[in-house]
């Protein structure tokens, strides 16, 4: 069996279509603009390229897209002051601090100041708690566009499937884990500790991999006609010694001679991660104005 490719550059460029028709309707009829506040401490070239799509994208959607560039060097002070006063700036409806801040920076502190109303990363812990208790809250975009992915594909109805989370981040593999629960999916989740990992990933109807490991899933891993999720993306270099190409933590391959649906990497994931996040922000905008949620 040979997989189907699941596109997921196409749909994130529809999602994108919609979340403008979003914000044109909310400009119409309420007069506002959502605005979208990235925060990129120090010069990591892979995390400048994502904020400066970010904005490109922010602003096609139309919606405002304010950017702070904080020296590698600046203090966790700095910082803070910098979330506080986004915070208290009515036109910034969401907030995004880029991860991984610098070694001196305290994550969960800063991510613990960022207003939840405008937490369009869904990481503080009163919209983690909300996901686990199954409350409406801003949900992590990452596996928000996974899960949108797994359903355009299976038909919308999870229940009952198989489905294991390769990895325990707060970021992809935990609120990954929680949506495919709602779902009402049977719900495993490994990681480093996990014994025969390959019996447990062959388990799976559904396989979301989110290790930050170069292709450590193989085609022998995997059920066939599973439905594969490569959240990974990791720089190696090319073959020929000239540059790096991107993999996910999926062996794409062998994988896809075994796999019914399967996501791409790049092409997968990734710009799904960029347009929930501007699905986010319209969500964020209107529920600050008291409007209902914006089907999308
Ligand atoms: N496409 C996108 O938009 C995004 C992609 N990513 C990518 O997704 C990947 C994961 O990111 P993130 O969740 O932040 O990573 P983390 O490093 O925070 O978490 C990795 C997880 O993988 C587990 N793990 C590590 N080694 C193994 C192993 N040999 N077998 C099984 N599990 C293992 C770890 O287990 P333990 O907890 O035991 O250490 C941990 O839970 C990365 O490649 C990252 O670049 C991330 C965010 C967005
Ligand atoms: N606070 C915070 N929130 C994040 O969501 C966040 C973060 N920090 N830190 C870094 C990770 C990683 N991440 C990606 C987003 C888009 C692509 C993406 O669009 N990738 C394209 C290709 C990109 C390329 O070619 O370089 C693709 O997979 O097709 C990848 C990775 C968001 N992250």
């Amino acid at each position: 069996m040979t997989a189907q490719v699941i596109d997921g550059k196409a749909f994130a460029a529809g999602l994108r279509t919609r979340v403008a028709a979003g914000v044109a309707r909310l400009k119409a009829e309420h007069g506002i603009t959502p605005g979208l506040a990235v925060v990129l401490v120090g010069e990591d070239p892979a995390s400048q390229v994502y904020v400066r799509n970010k904005g490109e994208q922010t602003r096609a959607a139309g919606m405002n897209s304010f950017e702070f560039k904080l020296p590698a060097d600046a203090s966790e002070q700095e910082l803070l002051e910098r979330v506080a006063a986004l915070n208290a700036d009515p036109a910034v409806n969401g907030i995004l601090v880029q991860l991984p801040l610098p070694r001196h920076m305290d994550a969960a502190k800063v991510i613990d100041l960022i207003d939840p109303a405008k937490d369009v990363d869904g990481f503080h812990v009163v919209n983690a708690g909300k996901l686990a208790v199954g409350a409406e809250g801003l949900v992590p975009c990452t596996p928000l566009g996974c899960l949108m992915l797994v359903k355009d594909r299976l038909g919308g109805n999870l229940a009952g499937l198989n489905a294991v989370v390769i990895g325990r981040s707060n970021i992809v593999g935990k609120p990954m884990a929680h949506l495919l629960l709602k779902e009402s999916c049977t719900v495993t989740i490994a990681h480093s500790k996990t014994r025969d990992l390959p019996a447990l990933a062959r388990s799976a109807d559904i396989l979301v991999a989110a290790v930050g490991i170069p292709q450590l899933v193989k085609g022998d891993w995997v059920k066939p006609g599973a439905t594969v999720i490569d959240v990974g993306i990791n720089r190696v270099p090319k073959l020929d010694g000239s540059g790096t190409r991107l993999v996910g933590d999926v062996d794409y391959a062998s994988a896809a001679e075994v796999a019914g649906h399967i996501t791409p990497v790049p092409g997968g994931v990734g710009p799904m991660t960029i347009a929930c996040l501007l699905a986010n922000c319209l969500t964020a905008a209107c529920a600050q104005a008291g409007l209902p949620k914006p089907a999308l």
